[in-house]
């Protein structure tokens, strides 16, 4: 079954009520490491195969700074499991790679290997989860659970450390803000890319522009345009049609016509003149218009019309020339004059007001803009280098600055003026037109220059939901520039992100790993002069105990001897490794955290949908207190293990600890 749904460009096939997705094809059990297929065989020579083993999945710090992970990528390992066998181009491959001496019983073993003897505990997918916890417990024969190391491993590596980017970007953006994953230009290759369009959708992206996920996921898809549209045109002569039905009444009409009739009473509103419109864009923008008559979303900063706005003066290059300014590396630039700035930070919508700052601004010959160091046109006495750190600091704080360049404002106002043309065309043919997308300059300024404008048009117009135009905002955002939008004020009702999210620039790995903690019940510790790399040895539950306020107070790792944490039966928690850290919990609340989701040889719970997943998420992030959320300096979420547990560990580390020689 499928449905006809408007995205905010074009008219797209979503397909509903589907049944589960089939595992990419490259997950398969030649993914993996050579020395998992090594050491399976040392196993089986050695006799081992069969020793039973427990192993846990798990990370040791949360990414990005912060204090919470979202546990992403358990479908994914499940299916790997149901379909795990050695076919036989791969067992052909084997034989060609590994060395002769490989007897062949060990061929035919692996040829018959599958998962039914494994089983799987896991957190449902979409939980918060903490380090130490581990995410997945698996057990079974020693050599198809040492097998399944690296597979699961990228399963659960990545996807995660998608998920909580993701949610993080759903945190810092609220959640009336519409986010769309625009990364897959910029992923790491095309897995990468699926996976990352799959799984920022689970931690609460609306939407992709990746079409390949949203016919493999069920994602949404949605999309605007690029530049290159717009700059295929360059006249308005280049318009093969520029007739459109009416909506209502069928009858064809001129859309470029109204378009220009529209233009010039606009520029009279909206004091911008046509001169300063680029004819190509509008041409561009009607055909654009004509094909998607009811999702007609438009580009509106491709041409800099009387300027170069990137050069000297972009954001990035100023705060750059700012450093080099105050470090003195680049006083004899020309064209890089101190900027303007008398300290004061202006909120990002009164900008437009400010026409002593924008006045100020003149333009070079060459094009780019000199922007003029006095405010009054006097001389700034204020020299030294300390007014130079003001300017930096002023620059750094509130890039909105490079903005009081007037043409940056003319340019963006000439696509404004063109889109806002061509939307009130539409709207005489019974047309809503959808929005602009804004992806340079300063966002926060630009996007409240667009919202005055549609509430300008809106108001002189009558025409009510004018004033309502999305306006999407993209170019190179990541968290922290959300955040500054945020303390600047914006109108910006969805944000299209790609390379920050997808490759999750601030930390590109989680982290996960997977070590033995359990053979033939023997408990096992892996030592580290760095203690948090010692492993917490021995099969274990692990439950998230609840204060009376339903927060999430601290989880629990104990020896799956002992018995379950009762609600409001005190339990002392402890530091793993320190021992004077400890805390009586009487929990108001207990969750056992794992499932059984893998046992002989089939998926033993029903399966959440991605939506189920992706609300999960969010119900998950709720129980969690806010300080553990906050972007900066968040409190950790405290992970103990039982006072049994404690000892455990301690006696066994000693044991296992050689104890040195001194001479
Ligand atoms: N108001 C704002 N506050 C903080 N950061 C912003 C703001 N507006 C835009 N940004 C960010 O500033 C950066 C813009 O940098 P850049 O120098 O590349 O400018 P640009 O407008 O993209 O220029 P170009 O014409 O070269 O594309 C982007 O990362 C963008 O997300
Ligand atoms: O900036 P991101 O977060 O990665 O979002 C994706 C970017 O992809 C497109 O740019 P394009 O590939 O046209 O290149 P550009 O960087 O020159 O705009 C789009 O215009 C966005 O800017
Ligand atoms: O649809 C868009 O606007 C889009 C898609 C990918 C990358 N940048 C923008
Ligand atoms: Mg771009």
């Amino acid at each position: 079954m499928c449905e006809r749904e408007l995205s905010c460009g074009a008219e797209v096939t979503r397909y509903v009520g589907r049944t589960r997705f089939n595992q990419n094809g490259v997950v398969q059990p030649l993914l993996t490491d050579l020395y998992q297929i090594t050491m399976a065989y040392a196993y089986w020579k050695s006799g081992k195969t069969d020793d039973h083993s427990v192993f846990d999945l798990f990370f040791r710090n949360n990414p990005f700074q912060g204090e919470f992970t979202i546990f992403a990528g358990l479908e994914e390992c499940l299916k790997f499991l149901e379909n795990f066998h050695y076919s036989d181009s791969d067992i052909e491959y084997l034989k060609l790679t590994l060395p002769d001496s490989i007897e062949d019983g060990f061929y035919e073993y692996l040829r018959n290997l599958d998962a039914k003897d494994v089983t799987l505990y896991a957190l449902d997918e979409g939980s918060v989860a903490f380090p130490r916890v581990p995410l997945i417990k698996i057990e079974g024969p020693l050599i198809i659970v040492q097998l399944l190391e690296t597979t699961l491993l990228t399963l659960v590596n990545y996807a995660s450390l998608m998920a909580t980017n993701a949610a993080r970007y759903r945190m810092v953006a609220g959640k009336h803000i519409n986010l769309l994953e625009f990364g897959l230009r910029r992923a790491q290759g095309p897995d990468g890319g699926l996976s990352a369009s799959k799984y920022s959708y689970i931690g609460g992206f609306d939407g992709t522009s990746n079409v390949l996920a949203g016919k493999l996921f069920n994602i949404p898809v949605r999309g605007t345009h690029a530049h290159a549209y717009i700059t295929s045109f360059t006249g308005i002569s280049e318009l093969k049609t520029r007739m459109l039905r009416h909506k209502v009444t069928g009858v064809q009409e001129d859309l470029l016509e109204r378009a220009i009739l529209h233009r010039d009473s606009l520029s009279r509103v909206l004091d911008i003149s046509t001169e300063e419109s680029s004819e190509g864009e509008l041409a561009a923008m009607v055909s654009f218009a004509i094909a998607f008559p009811d999702g007609f979303m438009a580009l509106v900063d491709t041409y800099d019309v009387k300027s170069q706005i990137s050069g000297q003066h972009s954001p990035k290059k100023l705060i750059e020339n700012g450093h080099k300014l105050l470090n003195g590396t680049n006083n004899k630039r020309k064209g890089t004059k101190r900027p303007s700035g008398n300290g004061k930070l202006l909120n990002a919508c009164e900008l437009n007001n400010n026409d002593d700052l924008r006045g100020e601004n003149s333009v070079k010959e060459n094009g780019a803009h000199e922007v003029n160091p006095n405010l009054n046109g006097k001389q700034n006495e204020k020299s030294a280098p300390n007014k130079l750190k003001e300017s930096v600091e002023t620059l750094t704080t509130a890039t909105s600055k490079y903005y009081l360049s007037k043409s940056v404002e003319k340019s963006f106002r000439s696509g404004l003026l063109n889109f806002c043309a061509v939307a009130l065309a539409l709207h005489d043919l019974g047309y809503r037109a959808v929005g602009v997308r804004i992806d340079s300059g300063d966002l926060a300024y630009l996007s409240c220059l667009a919202r005055e404008t549609f509430e300008k048009i809106a108001h002189c117009f009558r025409i009510d939901w004018f004033k309502n135009l999305t306006i999407v905002a993209s170019n190179d955002i990541n968290e922290e520039t959300i955040l500054s939008l945020n303390e600047q004020g914006h109108k910006i009702d969805c944000f299209g992100i790609g390379t920050h999210l997808v490759t999750c620039q601030r930390q590109p790995a989680l982290g996960c790993v997977y070590k033995l903690v359990e053979i033939n019940g023997q408990a096992r510790i892996k030592l580290s002069q760095d203690v948090e790399k010692v492993t917490m040895p021995g099969n274990k539950n692990a439950y998230r105990l609840y204060s009376a306020d339903g927060h999430a107070l601290i989880d629990l790792l104990q020896k799956v001897t002992e018995p379950d944490p009762e609600v409001g039966q005190k339990v002392l928690c402890r530091h793993p490794f320190q021992e004077s850290k400890r805390a009586y919990v009487i929990p108001s609340g207990v969750e056992p955290l794992y499932k059984v989701y893998w046992k002989n040889g089939k998926i033993s719970q029903p399966l959440p949908s991605l939506e189920q997943i992706r609300d999960r998420v969010q119900t998950s992030l709720k129980t969690l207190r806010t300080d553990h959320k906050r972007t900066l300096n968040p409190t950790p979420y405290k992970v103990a293990v039982s006072d049994n547990l404690y000892n455990f560990i301690h006696d066994l580390w000693l044991q296992n600890a050689p104890i040195g020689e001194l001479s």
